[in-house]
């Protein structure tokens, strides 16, 4: 995508403070009782992907809203490339690319007239235009299908096309609502690679909104986790993976002894047992016929499990430590009580 960069639109660069984004004490609240952020402190440091993980309603588009300088802070401070986005909206926004969760395309133009309108909308330089929206749609694999009408895209084609409308202004800054939702497995994976060559390849800075953690993993170099507007945990995804360590272990047995492994085992484990911050399932699960598996239990605790079982008869074919993923900390995490019941910190 280099090529294309070439022909960018003049826009003074924002400078070099390391960080993009810093953002204290963020409070937002909706008239008359919705607390959608309460107290968030971020920053996102200068080409960077961060991504913003969380439930529904857990507050990530209010975030991006505020970054845009859509929507002001009930409480806190916002600053991207240094500056206010309410009082410096148009600033700011020229160096930002936004792709909402919402349609951006006109679905009764073809891909190349939505960039053609789009610029016209930014009052981008005509000299190279053509070349550079032709090249954009290229590199988003759209080389063949320019004229086509967008009504006629596939969910993934439209996504891509809607990137390429964002980076027409070669903008510094992504904001990305949840790109892929909707997308079929090959499509989110085309449109994470190219997420990952504007990204990591160009230089960009990239908050990203997503519920897909395989995509936190793969794209982020860090990621925030949210609930009820508020971050209750923040790392590069191997380091918050391993917060949860060792602390499962699965069990091989012979199907007809489930019901006594369930009772044998229904003790270990407990609120706490996955370490510092968590409160994770401790109660034995069956994952499937013959496979039980124990949260909370680490490494030091099979001799005992083992003793547990063979005393109530039960047959062990297997015993194996299972480490801990994104997914195992986020449901872990949100397994804690629903707004409003926490315990304040
Ligand atoms: N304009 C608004 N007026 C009132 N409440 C709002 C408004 N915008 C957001 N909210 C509320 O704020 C909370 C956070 O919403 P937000 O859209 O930021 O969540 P989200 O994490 O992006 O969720 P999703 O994954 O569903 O997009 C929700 O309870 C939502 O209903």
């Amino acid at each position: 995508m280099a090529e294309t960069a070439v022909h960018q639109a003049p826009v003074e660069p924002a400078g070099h403070a390391e960080n993009v984004v810093e953002i204290k004490g963020l409070t937002k609240r909706f008239p008359p009782d919705v607390t959608a952020l309460d107290g968030v402190s971020l920053t996102v440091a200068r080409g960077s992907v961060v991504g913003l993980l969380g439930h529904n309603g857990a507050g990530k588009t209010t975030i991006l809203r505020h970054l845009a300088g859509l929507l002001a802070p009930s409480a806190g401070t916002v600053r991207v490339f240094g500056r206010d986005p309410l009082e410096h909206g148009a600033w700011v926004r020229r160096r930002l690319g936004m792709l909402p969760g919402t349609a951006i395309l006109d679905q009764r133009m073809t891909a190349r007239e939505n960039l053609r309108f789009a610029a016209r909308l930014f009052d981008l330089p005509t000299r190279g235009l053509e070349e550079r929206i032709a090249g954009l749609l290229t590199d988003l694999g759209l080389g063949d299908r320019l004229d086509e009408r967008v009504s006629g895209y596939s969910a993934g084609m439209r996504q891509r096309a809607s990137l390429a409308k964002v980076l027409l202004t070669d903008p510094e800054l992504l904001l990305l609502d949840e790109p892929s939702t909707a997308l079929d497995p090959v499509a989110q994976q085309e449109l994470r690679g190219m997420i990952r060559r504007v990204s990591h390849d160009e230089g960009r800075t990239v908050v990203i909104c997503t519920h897909d953690l395989a995509e936190a993993a793969a794209l982020c170099d860090t990621v925030v986790i949210l609930a009820h507007g508020r971050i209750v945990a923040e790392g590069n995804p191997a380091e918050l993976a391993s917060r949860v360590g060792h602390t499962a272990v699965e069990i091989e047995l012979d199907p007809d002894d489930e019901r006594a492994a369930l009772a044998a085992t229904a003790r270990r484990g407990g609120p706490g047992a996955n370490g510092p911050g968590t409160n994770g399932p401790s109660a034995p699960e069956l994952e499937g016929p013959g496979r039980l598996r124990l949260q909370g239990v680490t490494r030091a605790d099979v001799p005992a499990v083992l003793r547990d079982l063979v005393a109530a008869g039960v047959d062990v074919y297997a015993v194996r430590p299972r480490t801990g993923t994104l997914e195992d900390l986020y449901l872990t995490l949100h397994a804690g009580p629903a707004r409003g019941t926490e315990e304040q910190p």
